[in-house]
């Protein structure tokens, strides 16, 4: 059985800068992933490296089996429909109310139209689908409130719903709670965590609250300097240890050269 996420030895530069100096890990599926690591330590390069934004210098990506690194651009849409996202940022369009915003979830799958994403000429299934999504994060009876007219924490939920109408296998989480106060942003994860446990997904989740990590993840992969530091199951991994991640050399940019090993 193919893990959903598959990191081999992936090295990523940015000129003379060495960001990701060899990161290996499999994620099977099922698994909500907490990844860890101090400003600067080379997780968004990770998480841009896994849906094939990063060209990497050596290593292979694989998700559910299928190579990012040598992907065809058509086998690549298709890897990446396979993939939803949540974003610090909520990323939903201003002039949109939210459920036409979850609408353009189904936009890659389907190849809706703008008209469609409008919900002018969405088939009664997918408004229907749209709707369920709504309502699956209690923000039904907002569909039509555009993003303005909603808190942070209700636009993160719409967020999820769009995510969920795309029906992916793996999520990706980028900081998704960086923008909610700490009631709203326990609430989303409470949200985000049941819905990958309820359909059976895959998470790989940054998140900068070492307590919230412990409490959410299965499982904690905690980078520093470029480089996987901490892979353990949560019940494995201590305090002290994820602490350590925030201490000492933790950017990339601060090894000498940017190259050291
Ligand atoms: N496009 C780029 N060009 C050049 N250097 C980059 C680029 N993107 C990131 N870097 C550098 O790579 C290093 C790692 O950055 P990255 O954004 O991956 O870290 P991070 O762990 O996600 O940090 P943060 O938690 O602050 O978002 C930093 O030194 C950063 O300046």
């Amino acid at each position: 059985m193919n893990a959903a996420i598959t990191c081999e030895d992936v090295r990523v530069s940015y000129g003379d800068l060495q960001v990701l100096r060899g990161v290996s890990f499999d994620i099977p599926a099922g698994q909500g992933v907490v990844l860890l690591g101090a400003n600067g330590c080379g997780k968004s390069t990770l998480l841009r490296s896994l849906n094939g934004l990063e060209k990497l210098q050596s290593g292979r990506v694989m998700i559910h089996g299928a190579s990012l690194t040598d992907a065809s651009r058509r086998d690549l849409r298709k890897i990446r429909r396979s993939m939803g996202y949540v974003f610090q940022q909520f990323n939903l369009v201003p002039q949109l109310s939210a459920f036409q915003n979850v609408l353009l979830g189904a936009m890659g799958r389907h190849r809706l139209g703008l008209l469609s994403c409008l919900g002018l000429t969405a088939s009664a299934e997918e408004r229907a689908r749209a709707m369920a999504c709504l309502d699956r994060v209690g923000m039904a009876d907002r569909a039509q409130h555009r993003p303005s007219q909603l808190s942070g924490g209700q636009q993160q939920r719409v967020a999820i719903a769009r995510m969920l109408m795309q029906a992916p296998k793996v999520v990706i989480a980028d900081e998704p709670i960086a923008s909610l106060d700490p009631k709203a942003g326990r609430e989303v994860l409470d949200l985000l965590w049941r819905i990958v446990r309820e359909e059976g997904l895959s998470m790989l989740c940054t998140l900068h609250q070492l307590e919230l990590a412990q409490e959410y993840a299965d499982r904690i992969i905690g980078m520093k300097a470029g480089q996987v530091e901490i892979d353990s199951a949560i019940a494995e991994t201590d305090s002290a240890q994820m602490n350590a991640l925030y201490s000492g050399m933790t950017r990339v940019d601060a090894i000498a050269g940017g190259t050291a090993a």
